[in-house]
């Protein structure tokens, strides 16, 4: 029977993603943890997702983060590129929309096409990491609004390094393994804030061309990624019938789901599976901006990542090599950017 800590965000072509009150294991009655961490991992063994309530990082928290996110991409175009992303080992800074790209158009029509067209695909990011590492510093805006935008976003990014020792705490629970095991690897905080913003696109140019998505099918790198969104929508995720299903924002939920990383650290027992953006269906003209704060967690990235204790066995053997997560990571941010 389910424990009453879970029902069902979404159910649609054999995808059964769990909505989990995570309140539920952080209580202290050990049956009620048990059964929610497995919950959990169920989630991320069948598909790969789960939305998390009760969380631990309070809504006026979130609404903060969100309208500091605004207020950065309200910013000139200029002061941003001024804080621009610049390589792989340092993930840290701005990436421009690809508007850019337009200005060798010369008519005004020429450039409302290629706009038009591209418009679909335009986001808008900055990537924040750990502070305190010299040689790889976060780039801030350093006026007065700058200083409130960073206070934010550091107190923002230690919330969820909280919040990433707990998910895999009741990985652990759920694996039967000791609650602290991945502690070890979490303890470096070597994770990744991204603030996304997907600015407002005109309905015709996703009727002109079907196939226009706002952020390409993708699987996350990490151990685990926190995905905070507004209520735009037009978030979706592979069924295991190769249809992409939508992830509607539930107000006072984040989305989870599994990475790369940790796929391969479960010995594939926990799906990292692919998701998109597209702009959802809209009545009016345009379909309007959307805003979505993923935090990507990645265990330490000097550790050793084998197979997790209780994820294979003389049935179901090991089936990846030990690898160093710093350099698996930068291997697939080259391979992005
Ligand atoms: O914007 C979103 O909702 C998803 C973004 C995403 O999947 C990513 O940045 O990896
Ligand atoms: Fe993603």
């Amino acid at each position: 029977m389910k424990p009453e800590a879970v029902s069902t965000a979404v159910s649609q072509d054999n995808l059964e993603i769990p909505l989990i009150d995570f309140s539920a294991f952080l209580s202290d009655d050990p049956a009620t943890k048990k059964s929610t961490a497995q919950a959990l991992l169920a989630g991320f063994q069948n598909a790969g997702f789960i939305y998390l309530q009760n969380h631990g990082i309070s809504q006026s928290v979130v609404d903060n983060t969100f309208a500091e996110s605004a207020k950065f991409f309200a910013r000139p175009r200029e002061e941003k590129d001024q804080l621009a992303w610049t390589t792989p080992e340092a993930n840290r800074g701005y990436s421009q929309p690809g508007r850019e790209k337009v200005t060798n158009a010369d008519t005004a029509d020429d450039i409302e096409k290629v706009r038009a067209l591209e418009g679909a695909d335009l986001k808008e990011s900055i990537e924040i990491g750990k502070q305190g590492e010299p040689d790889l510093p976060n780039q801030w805006p350093t006026d007065p609004a700058g200083e409130v935008f960073k206070h934010q976003m550091v107190s923002f990014f230690d919330l969820c390094k909280e919040l990433h020792f707990n998910v895999m705490r009741a990985i652990a629970v759920g694996l039967g393994i000791d609650e602290h095991w991945f502690d070890p690897y979490c303890d470096g905080g070597d994770n990744t804030l991204r603030l996304l913003h997907y600015p407002e696109v005109k309905s015709d140019v996703f009727k002109a061309n079907q196939n226009t998505v706002r952020a390409g099918a993708h699987t996350d790198y990490g151990s685990v990624t926190f995905l905070f969104q507004d209520m735009a929508g037009g978030l979706q995720v592979l069924s295991p019938k190769g249809t992409f299903v939508d992830a509607t924002p539930i107000e006072g939920t984040i989305v989870v789901n599994a990475g790369d990383l940790l796929a391969r650290w479960s010995n594939d027992t926990i799906k990292s599976t692919k998701h998109r953006v597209v702009e959802p269906p809209t009545q009016s003209e345009v379909h309007p901006a959307r805003y979505s704060i993923p935090y990507f967690c990645h265990p330490n990235h000097d550790s050793i990542i084998d197979a997790i204790p209780g994820t294979y066995s003389e049935a179901n053997p090991r089936k990846y090599q030990p690898v160093n997560c710093g350099e698996h990571l930068v291997q697939r941010l080259k391979a992005t950017y």
